[in-house]
C-alpha cells in the first residue's frame, strides 16, 4: 500500500520541508508516504475564492491515483484519535488498495472535492495552516504505523 498526500501548495518554506522529509522517509516500504504538491492558484488576480478552489480541485482530480481511497482532510470531519487511525492504515491495507489524503489550500477545498471522499477526517478541532496541516498528518501517519507494529516511537 502507499499513502499519496495530495496536498495544494508548493515552494513551501525549508522547515515544512525537513519535517515532511523526516517523517517520510521513516515510513517502511509496506506504508510508504508520497507527496504530490498541487499548484495553488494565483491568489492576485482578481478571481473568486469559490473560482479558486475550483481550479485546485481539477488539479487535485488529475493528480489523484485511479482507484484509490480517498480521504479529504477537512476541519469538520470525523473525529479520530491516533489509535483509530491506526485502525484506518490496517483496514487501507486489507483493502490493497492505495489511499490518496486530500488537503486544501488557503481557501480549503471545493464541494466537489469536499464530497467525493470515502471519508473525511479533521486532525484537530481547530484550523490549521495548510502547510502544518501536512507535516502534522505525517507524523500522525508515522505514529499510527507504529501502532499497527508495536514499535516503541508511541507510548500511550
Ligand atoms: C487553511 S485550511 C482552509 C480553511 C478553510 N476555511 C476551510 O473551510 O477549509 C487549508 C486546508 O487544511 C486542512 N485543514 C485545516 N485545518 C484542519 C483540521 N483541523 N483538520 C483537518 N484538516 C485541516 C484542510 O484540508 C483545509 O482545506
Amino acid at each position: 500500500m502507499k499513502l499519496y498526500v495530495i496536498a495544494v501548495g508548493n515552494r513551501m518554506p525549508k522547515w515544512v520541508e525537513t519535517a515532511w522529509e523526516d517523517y517520510a522517509k521513516r515510513m517502511p516500504a509496506d506504508c510508504a508516504i508520497e507527496l504530490k504538491e498541487i499548484k495553488p492558484e494565483p491568489r492576485s488576480n482578481g478571481k473568486t475564492p469559490e473560482q479558486m478552489m475550483l481550479a485546485e480541485a481539477k488539479r487535485i482530480e488529475a493528480a489523484l491515483p485511479t482507484n484509490a481511497i480517498r480521504v479529504v482532510l477537512d476541519e469538520h470531519g470525523k473525529d479520530i484519535t491516533t489509535v483509530q487511525l491506526a485502525k484506518y492504515i490496517e483496514q487501507w491495507k486489507f483493502s490493497g488498495q492505495d489511499v490518496a489524503i486530500i488537503i486544501g489550500g488557503p481557501d480549503g477545498l471545493d464541494a466537489s472535492i469536499k464530497n467525493s471522499g470515502n471519508t473525511k477526517l479533521r486532525l484537530s478541532s481547530l484550523t490549521l495552516p495548510h502547510p502544518m496541516v501536512r507535516v502534522l498528518l505525517a507524523e500522525q501517519l508515522y505514529r499510527a504505523w507504529s501502532i499497527t507494529v508495536n514499535h516503541p516511537y508511541h507510548r500511550a
